[in-house]
């Protein structure tokens, strides 16, 4: 059968669809509206970026648990420079190199770098979770020393958060190194101009004025040049102070040291600093809004498990006892995914079925993608889809639902590997995520938000501390 949809007019339609999906309808109501009209989950659409800039906008999208899941079957979609839809950056945004995200898994270099990240976690893995642990206490003493001196009634913590995602992404992977030592306090900014112009024509809305972001950001693709001095500083200070990364890249996988340089900076600054300042908020935005009584009984099974000893390596070794956790960060994944879509473009001719079971056509080369937003909000699989459920995946049938999350461009329950696409730090994302949480709430009882938060900048109105009872508590059950 063939795709229901329609491109309409040339250049014009993709354009007023373009209008739709950032300022008219919304991202979400774009896609729900469209499936509405053409009573169907698989249909075609024109994908931001559009002309006149970016002329290949036409695509089909895929918005339901059945026909999604496609976008990972490497035998019949490719990755190739297809990372978000039909806009890929300039090389010269990453030093001329074109980086793993870009590379499908036919190609050879795509297992060798893959196998190079994968090395970067093991070899620095305790170091992350350490470095993790030390700038979150930093962070929080900030946000209690802010708090006491009684000067403001909330606290804005989002960019509490950026500093803690560049700076422990920068410190594990340095061996310490201290980036403010070069970049004072704006290390994170540095990096948010270079990821902010590379993307800038898929950038979700920003605060500019409709016209100004779109005549400016969105028509055509921005000169690399404009962000040459942030990234260089950046791949400067990498360089330096990374050099066993980079010598470990050249001798164990053969890697041109540029190359495993350039692919370092992707891998901290896009996939890692820019993947936890989208989770980090959004999971203290969750946590932090359910009921008193939640809190206590999430608080309650950190504690029980870890005692007073918040140290990395205790997480650790209690991460498994922690079953509410780690249903609360999946239902946060689930209902916030930090990267919104996927796309893949298809390898060959094929059949991809609807979740209402109809069959559609695809043909080689079209371009596929997928909206995680709505996919893991499929009311055929979840109950009360839009609504945050921290228990969702507890016990047997919660654990069954695993499945049917993908915010790391794979199943929850599939692993991630050199002849895949999915995230190479699928499983330490999660467990970062954990130790989030957990370092919350071993410090404090009950966190309150106040009214103006959003899952993208919470704002805090209280924290209680954690009693003396409390702590003795511990003690006994611990
Ligand atoms: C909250 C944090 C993160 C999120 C939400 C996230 C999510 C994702 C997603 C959705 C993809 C697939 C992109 C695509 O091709 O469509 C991806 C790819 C990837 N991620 Fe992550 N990621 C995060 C952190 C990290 C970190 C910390 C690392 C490494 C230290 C990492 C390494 C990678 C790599 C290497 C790929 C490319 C995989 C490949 O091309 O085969 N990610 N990530």
């Amino acid at each position: 059968m063939e795709v229901p949809g329609s491109y309409g007019v040339p250049w014009l339609s993709a354009i007023k669809d373009k209008l739709d999906f950032h300022y008219i309808q919304g991202e979400v109501e774009f896609f729900k509206s469209r499936v509405k009209k053409y009573k169907s989950t698989v249909l075609k659409v024109n994908f931001i970026p559009t002309p006149p800039g970016f002329p290949n906008p036409a695509g089909i999208a895929l918005l339901d648990q059945r026909s999604f899941p496609v976008l990972f079957d490497n035998s019949k979609v490719e990755k190739r420079d297809v990372f978000v839809g039909s806009y890929k950056p300039s090389d010269a945004f990453t030093g001329g190199v074109r980086t793993l995200a870009y590379l499908d898994t036919e190609e050879e270099k795509h297992a060798r770098l893959k196998e190079f990240v994968f090395q970067i976690l093991k070899s620095t893995g305790p170091r992350f979770l350490s470095e993790f642990e030390a700038e979150m206490a930093s962070a929080l003493a900030g946000v209690e020393a802010e708090m006491e001196s009684g000067t403001k009634n909330s606290i804005a913590v989002s960019s509490k958060l950026l500093d803690l995602a560049f700076n422990f992404m920068v410190k594990a992977v340095t061996g310490g190194a201290d980036p403010s030592s070069q970049f004072g306090s704006y290390g994170p900014l540095l990096m948010q101009l270079w990821i902010g112009v590379q993307f800038a024509p898929i950038s979700p809305r920003t605060q500019l004025p409709a016209v100004i972001e779109e005549l400016l950001l969105r028509s055509f693709p921005l000169p690399p040049l404009i962000v040459r001095w942030p990234y260089d500083r950046i791949a400067g200070f990498l360089s330096d102070n990374a050099t066993a990364l980079i010598d470990m890249g050249e001798k164990q996988f053969g890697l041109d040291r540029e190359e495993a340089l350039h692919n370092l900076v992707f891998v901290v600054g896009v996939n890692g600093f820019l993947g936890f300042s989208r989770m980090l908020p959004s999971l203290l935005f969750y946590v932090a809004s359910q009921s008193e009584a939640f809190q206590q009984r999430l608080g309650g099974e950190i504690r029980g498990a870890m005692g007073d000893d918040g140290s990395a390596r205790k997480f650790m070794a209690a991460v498994e006892r922690m079953p509410l956790l780690k249903s609360t960060v999946l239902e946060v994944m689930r209902i916030a995914p930090p990267v919104l879509y996927q796309y893949g473009r298809a390898r060959r001719e094929f059949v991809v079925e609807s979740g209402d079971g109809r069959e559609f056509l695809i043909r080689k080369g079209e371009l596929l993608g997928g909206s995680q937003a709505l996919v893991c909000r499929d009311p055929t699989v979840f109950d009360s889809p839009d609504e945050f459920v921290p228990d969702r995946f507890l016990g047997a049938q919660g654990r069954e639902l695993e499945r049917c999350v993908f915010w790391s461009n794979g199943r929850n329950t599939d692993s991630t590997s050199s002849a895949n696409k999915q995230c190479g730090a699928k499983d330490f994302v999660e467990t970062i995520g954990r130790l989030f949480v957990a370092q919350l709430y071993l410090r404090y009882e009950s966190i309150e938000l106040g009214p103006d938060s959003k899952p993208d900048s919470p704002v805090i109105k209280s924290l209680r501390k954690i009693s003396v009872a409390t702590r003795t508590g511990n003690k006994v059950s611990a």
